[in-house]
Protein backbone atom coordinates (compact mmCIF):
# COMPACT_ATOMS: atom_id res chain seq x y z
CA UNK A 1 0.00 0.00 0.00
CA UNK A 2 1.34 3.52 -0.93
CA UNK A 3 1.63 6.35 1.16
CA UNK A 4 -1.22 8.88 0.98
CA UNK A 5 -0.82 12.27 0.68
CA UNK A 6 0.53 13.43 4.40
CA UNK A 7 -0.83 16.59 5.46
CA UNK A 8 0.85 17.98 9.04
CA UNK A 9 -1.52 19.76 10.72
CA UNK A 10 -0.94 22.58 13.89
CA UNK A 11 -4.27 23.52 15.78
CA UNK A 12 -2.48 26.46 17.16
CA UNK A 13 -3.57 28.41 20.09
CA UNK A 14 -4.97 25.51 22.78
CA UNK A 15 -6.92 27.77 24.43
CA UNK A 16 -8.43 29.08 20.89
CA UNK A 17 -10.83 27.81 18.69
CA UNK A 18 -8.14 25.38 16.71
CA UNK A 19 -8.77 22.47 18.66
CA UNK A 20 -12.46 22.64 17.88
CA UNK A 21 -11.50 23.13 14.62
CA UNK A 22 -9.26 20.39 14.48
CA UNK A 23 -12.38 18.01 15.77
CA UNK A 24 -14.42 19.02 13.47
CA UNK A 25 -12.26 18.40 10.88
CA UNK A 26 -12.16 14.76 11.53
CA UNK A 27 -15.76 14.53 11.21
CA UNK A 28 -14.88 14.34 7.60
CA UNK A 29 -13.43 11.83 5.20
CA UNK A 30 -10.45 13.34 3.50
CA UNK A 31 -8.19 12.48 0.71
CA UNK A 32 -5.32 12.55 2.30
CA UNK A 33 -3.57 11.42 5.99
CA UNK A 34 -4.23 14.46 8.02
CA UNK A 35 -2.01 14.10 11.33
CA UNK A 36 -2.77 16.65 13.84
CA UNK A 37 0.42 18.33 15.80
CA UNK A 38 -1.09 18.61 19.12
CA UNK A 39 -1.24 17.40 22.88
CA UNK A 40 -3.86 14.19 22.34
CA UNK A 41 -4.96 14.84 26.41
CA UNK A 42 -5.82 18.04 25.33
CA UNK A 43 -7.68 16.84 22.31
CA UNK A 44 -9.42 14.08 24.01
CA UNK A 45 -10.60 16.52 26.42
CA UNK A 46 -12.46 19.16 23.85
CA UNK A 47 -14.04 16.29 22.17
CA UNK A 48 -15.45 15.46 25.76
CA UNK A 49 -16.49 18.88 26.47
CA UNK A 50 -18.19 19.14 23.07
CA UNK A 51 -19.56 15.84 22.89
CA UNK A 52 -18.33 14.23 20.57
CA UNK A 53 -17.36 10.68 19.75
CA UNK A 54 -13.56 11.02 18.91
CA UNK A 55 -10.82 7.66 18.42
CA UNK A 56 -7.40 9.22 18.70
CA UNK A 57 -4.95 7.44 16.58
CA UNK A 58 -1.12 7.78 17.65
CA UNK A 59 1.36 8.90 14.50
CA UNK A 60 3.70 6.51 12.92
CA UNK A 61 5.30 7.19 9.85
CA UNK A 62 4.59 3.42 8.74
CA UNK A 63 0.99 4.44 8.93
CA UNK A 64 -0.83 4.26 5.61
CA UNK A 65 -4.66 4.52 6.04
CA UNK A 66 -6.53 8.05 5.49
CA UNK A 67 -8.73 8.55 9.09
CA UNK A 68 -12.71 7.33 8.81
CA UNK A 69 -14.63 10.26 10.11
CA UNK A 70 -14.82 10.05 13.67
CA UNK A 71 -11.26 8.98 13.91
CA UNK A 72 -7.59 11.75 14.07
CA UNK A 73 -4.41 10.83 13.29
CA UNK A 74 -2.71 12.63 16.13
CA UNK A 75 1.64 13.45 16.69
CA UNK A 76 1.69 13.74 19.81
CA UNK A 77 3.27 16.94 21.31
CA UNK A 78 2.78 17.61 25.15
CA UNK A 79 1.31 20.75 26.28
CA UNK A 80 3.50 22.24 29.17
CA UNK A 81 0.48 23.48 31.55
CA UNK A 82 -3.25 22.45 31.46
CA UNK A 83 -5.41 24.17 28.60
CA UNK A 84 -8.70 25.83 29.65
CA UNK A 85 -10.79 26.36 26.98
CA UNK A 86 -10.39 30.55 26.67
CA UNK A 87 -8.15 31.05 28.92
CA UNK A 88 -5.34 31.91 27.33
CA UNK A 89 -1.90 30.80 29.02
CA UNK A 90 1.58 32.09 28.32
CA UNK A 91 2.61 28.74 30.01
CA UNK A 92 1.63 27.00 26.29
CA UNK A 93 3.65 29.55 24.19
CA UNK A 94 6.71 27.14 23.97
CA UNK A 95 4.43 24.37 23.16
CA UNK A 96 2.65 25.94 20.41
CA UNK A 97 5.90 26.91 19.09
CA UNK A 98 6.88 23.46 19.06
CA UNK A 99 3.80 22.23 17.12
CA UNK A 100 5.53 24.52 14.58
CA UNK A 101 8.94 24.06 14.38
CA UNK A 102 8.23 20.05 14.48
CA UNK A 103 5.64 20.09 11.56
CA UNK A 104 8.14 22.68 9.78
CA UNK A 105 10.67 19.79 10.12
CA UNK A 106 8.69 16.89 8.90
CA UNK A 107 8.25 18.96 5.50
CA UNK A 108 11.61 19.86 5.04
CA UNK A 109 12.59 16.69 5.42
CA UNK A 110 9.89 15.31 3.21
CA UNK A 111 8.22 13.33 5.39
CA UNK A 112 4.67 15.71 4.37
CA UNK A 113 2.78 16.91 1.86
CA UNK A 114 1.92 20.48 3.09
CA UNK A 115 1.30 22.04 6.38
CA UNK A 116 -1.82 23.49 6.68
CA UNK A 117 -2.05 25.67 10.39
CA UNK A 118 -4.79 26.65 13.17
CA UNK A 119 -4.61 30.12 14.51
CA UNK A 120 -2.06 31.29 16.92
CA UNK A 121 -1.86 34.00 19.50
CA UNK A 122 0.78 36.01 18.63
CA UNK A 123 0.97 37.96 21.56
CA UNK A 124 0.72 35.08 24.33
CA UNK A 125 3.42 33.54 22.38
CA UNK A 126 5.14 36.72 22.73
CA UNK A 127 4.49 36.75 26.43
CA UNK A 128 5.97 33.22 26.82
CA UNK A 129 9.28 34.40 25.80
CA UNK A 130 9.57 33.36 22.34
CA UNK A 131 10.08 36.65 19.98
CA UNK A 132 7.06 35.52 17.09
CA UNK A 133 5.37 37.72 14.73
CA UNK A 134 3.42 35.14 12.73
CA UNK A 135 3.94 31.88 10.95
CA UNK A 136 4.67 33.63 7.79
CA UNK A 137 7.96 34.91 9.04
CA UNK A 138 8.42 32.03 11.61
CA UNK A 139 8.38 28.91 8.56
CA UNK A 140 10.58 31.63 6.54
CA UNK A 141 12.99 31.71 9.15
CA UNK A 142 13.11 27.74 10.38
CA UNK A 143 13.47 26.68 6.42
CA UNK A 144 16.18 29.82 5.66
CA UNK A 145 13.90 31.31 3.19
CA UNK A 146 14.95 34.87 2.38
CA UNK A 147 11.51 36.21 1.20
CA UNK A 148 8.02 34.72 1.22
CA UNK A 149 4.88 36.56 0.50
CA UNK A 150 1.29 35.99 2.70
CA UNK A 151 -1.64 35.72 0.33
CA UNK A 152 -5.06 35.02 0.79
CA UNK A 153 -7.73 34.41 -1.53
CA UNK A 154 -11.54 33.97 -1.47
CA UNK A 155 -13.99 33.61 -4.49
CA UNK A 156 -13.00 36.50 -7.27
CA UNK A 157 -10.31 37.94 -5.30
CA UNK A 158 -6.59 37.15 -4.27
CA UNK A 159 -4.70 39.81 -1.86
CA UNK A 160 -1.09 39.28 -1.39
CA UNK A 161 1.01 41.95 0.99
CA UNK A 162 4.00 43.50 0.73
CA UNK A 163 5.04 43.68 4.39
CA UNK A 164 3.74 41.44 7.12
CA UNK A 165 3.60 41.84 10.89
CA UNK A 166 5.16 45.19 11.31
CA UNK A 167 4.03 48.03 12.91
CA UNK A 168 2.62 50.89 10.62
CA UNK A 169 5.63 53.01 11.54
CA UNK A 170 8.36 50.73 9.99
CA UNK A 171 5.90 49.88 6.36
CA UNK A 172 7.40 52.99 4.50
CA UNK A 173 11.03 52.23 5.21
CA UNK A 174 10.55 47.88 4.20
CA UNK A 175 9.00 49.45 0.87
CA UNK A 176 12.16 49.42 -0.88
CA UNK A 177 12.69 48.67 -4.88
CA UNK A 178 14.09 45.29 -3.49
CA UNK A 179 11.41 44.13 -1.78
CA UNK A 180 8.68 45.25 -4.33
CA UNK A 181 10.98 43.52 -6.95
CA UNK A 182 10.92 40.47 -5.26
CA UNK A 183 7.32 39.82 -3.42
CA UNK A 184 6.39 40.30 -7.55
CA UNK A 185 8.68 37.84 -8.51
CA UNK A 186 7.58 35.38 -5.86
CA UNK A 187 3.76 36.26 -6.81
CA UNK A 188 4.42 35.91 -10.48
CA UNK A 189 5.32 32.70 -10.31
CA UNK A 190 3.45 30.88 -8.02
CA UNK A 191 0.18 32.41 -9.76
CA UNK A 192 1.83 30.16 -12.49
CA UNK A 193 2.94 27.33 -10.45
CA UNK A 194 -0.03 27.20 -8.23
CA UNK A 195 -3.21 28.50 -9.36
CA UNK A 196 -2.28 27.30 -13.28
CA UNK A 197 -2.46 30.74 -14.59
CA UNK A 198 -0.01 31.05 -17.50
CA UNK A 199 0.24 34.99 -17.94
CA UNK A 200 -0.61 36.58 -13.95
CA UNK A 201 -1.76 39.92 -14.32
CA UNK A 202 -0.99 41.56 -10.94
CA UNK A 203 -3.12 44.81 -10.01
CA UNK A 204 -0.50 46.87 -7.53
CA UNK A 205 -2.05 49.38 -5.32
CA UNK A 206 0.33 52.43 -3.89
CA UNK A 207 1.28 53.18 -0.19
CA UNK A 208 -0.25 56.71 0.15
CA UNK A 209 -3.74 58.58 0.01
CA UNK A 210 -4.15 58.22 -3.94
CA UNK A 211 -1.07 56.49 -4.52
CA UNK A 212 1.06 59.58 -4.06
CA UNK A 213 -1.00 62.38 -5.54
CA UNK A 214 1.88 63.55 -8.01
CA UNK A 215 4.18 63.26 -4.80
CA UNK A 216 1.86 66.11 -3.47
CA UNK A 217 0.74 63.31 -0.47
CA UNK A 218 4.04 60.87 -0.57
CA UNK A 219 6.99 60.14 -3.04
CA UNK A 220 7.30 56.20 -2.02
CA UNK A 221 5.03 55.49 -6.07
CA UNK A 222 7.16 58.18 -7.69
CA UNK A 223 10.86 56.66 -5.71
CA UNK A 224 10.41 53.31 -5.35
CA UNK A 225 7.25 51.16 -6.72
CA UNK A 226 6.98 52.91 -10.10
CA UNK A 227 10.49 52.52 -11.32
CA UNK A 228 10.30 48.71 -10.02
CA UNK A 229 6.92 48.18 -11.60
CA UNK A 230 8.49 49.65 -14.93
CA UNK A 231 11.64 47.55 -14.74
CA UNK A 232 9.55 44.47 -14.16
CA UNK A 233 7.24 45.11 -17.03
CA UNK A 234 10.47 45.57 -19.70
CA UNK A 235 11.21 42.10 -18.94
CA UNK A 236 7.28 41.17 -19.98
CA UNK A 237 5.41 41.12 -16.28
CA UNK A 238 1.90 42.08 -16.64
CA UNK A 239 2.06 44.80 -14.17
CA UNK A 240 -0.73 47.20 -13.38
CA UNK A 241 -0.24 50.62 -10.83
CA UNK A 242 0.67 51.67 -8.40
CA UNK A 243 -2.94 52.38 -8.41
CA UNK A 244 -5.14 53.92 -5.23
CA UNK A 245 -6.09 51.58 -2.70
CA UNK A 246 -8.98 53.03 -2.01
CA UNK A 247 -10.44 52.62 -5.68
CA UNK A 248 -8.42 49.42 -7.00
CA UNK A 249 -10.58 47.04 -5.69
CA UNK A 250 -13.84 47.76 -7.93
CA UNK A 251 -15.28 45.15 -10.36
CA UNK A 252 -13.43 47.43 -13.28
CA UNK A 253 -10.06 46.23 -11.63
CA UNK A 254 -10.35 43.28 -9.79
CA UNK A 255 -12.34 41.55 -12.95
CA UNK A 256 -8.99 41.52 -14.94
CA UNK A 257 -6.76 41.18 -11.95
CA UNK A 258 -5.68 37.44 -10.77
CA UNK A 259 -3.86 39.10 -7.92
CA UNK A 260 -3.75 42.28 -6.35
CA UNK A 261 -0.71 43.20 -4.07
CA UNK A 262 -1.07 45.39 -1.18
CA UNK A 263 1.57 47.43 0.49
CA UNK A 264 0.77 46.67 4.15
CA UNK A 265 -1.41 44.01 5.89
CA UNK A 266 -4.27 46.25 6.87
CA UNK A 267 -5.19 47.94 3.20
CA UNK A 268 -5.26 44.64 1.57
CA UNK A 269 -6.78 42.13 4.14
CA UNK A 270 -9.70 44.11 4.96
CA UNK A 271 -11.29 44.26 1.98
CA UNK A 272 -10.30 40.43 1.39
CA UNK A 273 -11.85 39.78 4.61
CA UNK A 274 -15.12 41.67 4.17
CA UNK A 275 -15.63 39.93 0.85
CA UNK A 276 -15.10 36.37 2.19
CA UNK A 277 -14.39 36.21 5.88
CA UNK A 278 -14.57 32.86 7.04
CA UNK A 279 -14.73 31.24 2.88
CA UNK A 280 -10.91 32.74 2.25
CA UNK A 281 -7.58 30.64 2.68
CA UNK A 282 -4.28 32.06 3.64
CA UNK A 283 -1.37 30.67 1.72
CA UNK A 284 2.76 31.62 1.85
CA UNK A 285 4.43 31.88 -1.34
CA UNK A 286 7.59 31.53 -1.82
CA UNK A 287 8.76 28.81 0.93
CA UNK A 288 10.38 25.15 0.14
CA UNK A 289 6.97 23.58 1.50
CA UNK A 290 3.25 23.79 0.69
CA UNK A 291 1.95 26.00 3.30
CA UNK A 292 -2.06 27.30 4.15
CA UNK A 293 -3.91 28.42 6.96
CA UNK A 294 -6.90 29.98 8.30
CA UNK A 295 -8.45 33.75 7.55
CA UNK A 296 -9.00 33.91 10.97
CA UNK A 297 -7.97 34.30 14.68
CA UNK A 298 -7.84 32.47 17.79
CA UNK A 299 -11.51 33.34 18.97
CA UNK A 300 -11.06 32.80 22.21
CA UNK A 301 -14.62 33.57 22.82
CA UNK A 302 -15.82 30.93 21.37
CA UNK A 303 -13.59 28.19 22.29
CA UNK A 304 -15.44 24.93 23.13
CA UNK A 305 -18.58 25.89 22.81
CA UNK A 306 -19.48 24.23 19.44
CA UNK A 307 -20.26 27.69 17.70
CA UNK A 308 -17.48 27.36 15.05
CA UNK A 309 -17.69 28.19 11.74
CA UNK A 310 -15.02 25.67 9.96
CA UNK A 311 -15.38 26.98 6.41
CA UNK A 312 -12.05 28.85 6.38
CA UNK A 313 -9.74 25.64 7.61
CA UNK A 314 -11.92 23.20 5.51
CA UNK A 315 -10.73 25.46 2.39
CA UNK A 316 -7.43 25.79 3.64
CA UNK A 317 -7.00 21.50 4.29
CA UNK A 318 -9.10 21.26 0.43
CA UNK A 319 -6.22 23.66 -1.18
CA UNK A 320 -3.41 22.20 0.94
CA UNK A 321 -4.20 18.80 -0.54
CA UNK A 322 -5.12 20.02 -3.92
CA UNK A 323 -1.56 21.60 -4.10
CA UNK A 324 0.25 18.44 -2.75
CA UNK A 325 -1.01 16.48 -5.46
CA UNK A 326 -0.49 18.36 -7.80
CA UNK A 327 2.94 18.87 -6.73
CA UNK A 328 3.33 14.75 -6.74
N1 LIG B 1 -3.70 32.44 11.25
C1 LIG B 1 -3.46 32.95 12.44
O1 LIG B 1 -2.69 32.40 13.23
C2 LIG B 1 -4.15 34.21 12.84
C3 LIG B 1 -4.06 34.60 14.15
N2 LIG B 1 -4.68 35.73 14.57
C4 LIG B 1 -4.55 36.03 15.99
O2 LIG B 1 -5.79 35.79 16.64
C5 LIG B 1 -5.87 36.57 17.81
C6 LIG B 1 -7.27 37.14 17.97
O3 LIG B 1 -7.51 38.03 16.89
P1 LIG B 1 -8.86 38.79 16.61
O4 LIG B 1 -8.50 40.05 15.95
O5 LIG B 1 -9.69 38.79 17.83
O6 LIG B 1 -9.55 37.96 15.47
P2 LIG B 1 -10.40 36.62 15.49
O7 LIG B 1 -10.51 36.18 14.08
O8 LIG B 1 -9.88 35.65 16.47
O9 LIG B 1 -11.86 37.06 16.00
C7 LIG B 1 -12.60 38.12 15.40
C8 LIG B 1 -14.11 37.82 15.58
O10 LIG B 1 -14.48 36.79 14.67
C9 LIG B 1 -15.01 35.67 15.38
N3 LIG B 1 -14.47 34.45 14.73
C10 LIG B 1 -13.20 34.24 14.34
N4 LIG B 1 -13.07 33.03 13.81
C11 LIG B 1 -14.28 32.45 13.88
C12 LIG B 1 -14.78 31.17 13.47
N5 LIG B 1 -14.01 30.24 12.89
N6 LIG B 1 -16.09 30.88 13.69
C13 LIG B 1 -16.90 31.79 14.27
N7 LIG B 1 -16.48 33.04 14.66
C14 LIG B 1 -15.19 33.34 14.46
C15 LIG B 1 -14.52 35.81 16.82
O11 LIG B 1 -15.37 35.15 17.73
C16 LIG B 1 -14.46 37.31 16.98
O12 LIG B 1 -15.73 37.79 17.30
C17 LIG B 1 -4.75 37.62 17.69
O13 LIG B 1 -3.74 37.28 18.60
C18 LIG B 1 -4.24 37.48 16.27
O14 LIG B 1 -2.87 37.69 16.14
C19 LIG B 1 -5.42 36.51 13.72
C20 LIG B 1 -5.53 36.16 12.40
C21 LIG B 1 -4.91 34.99 11.87
N1 LIG C 1 -3.80 38.36 9.21
C1 LIG C 1 -3.11 37.19 8.86
C2 LIG C 1 -2.44 36.63 10.02
O1 LIG C 1 -2.29 37.26 11.03
C3 LIG C 1 -1.90 35.27 9.89
O2 LIG C 1 -0.57 35.36 9.65
P1 LIG C 1 0.36 34.10 9.68
O3 LIG C 1 0.38 33.64 11.11
O4 LIG C 1 -0.22 33.12 8.76
O5 LIG C 1 1.67 34.61 9.24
Amino acid sequence: MSQPTRIAVTPGEPAGIGPDLMIKLAKHEWDAQLVIFADREMMAQRAVALGVDLEIIPYDSELKITPQPGQMVVHHIPTNVPVVAGKLDSGNGQYVVETLRQACEENMLGNFDAVVTGPVHKGIINKAGVSFSGHTEYFAQQSNTADVVMMLATDGLRVCLATTHIPLAYVSKAITPERIEKVIRIMNTDLKLKFGIAEPTIYVCGLNPHAGEDGHLGTEEIQVITPTLDMLRSQGLKLVGPLPADTIFQPKYLDKADAVLAMYHDQGLPVLKFKGFGNSVNITLGLPFIRTSVDHGTAADLAGSGDVDCGSMKRAVNKAIKLAKKKQ
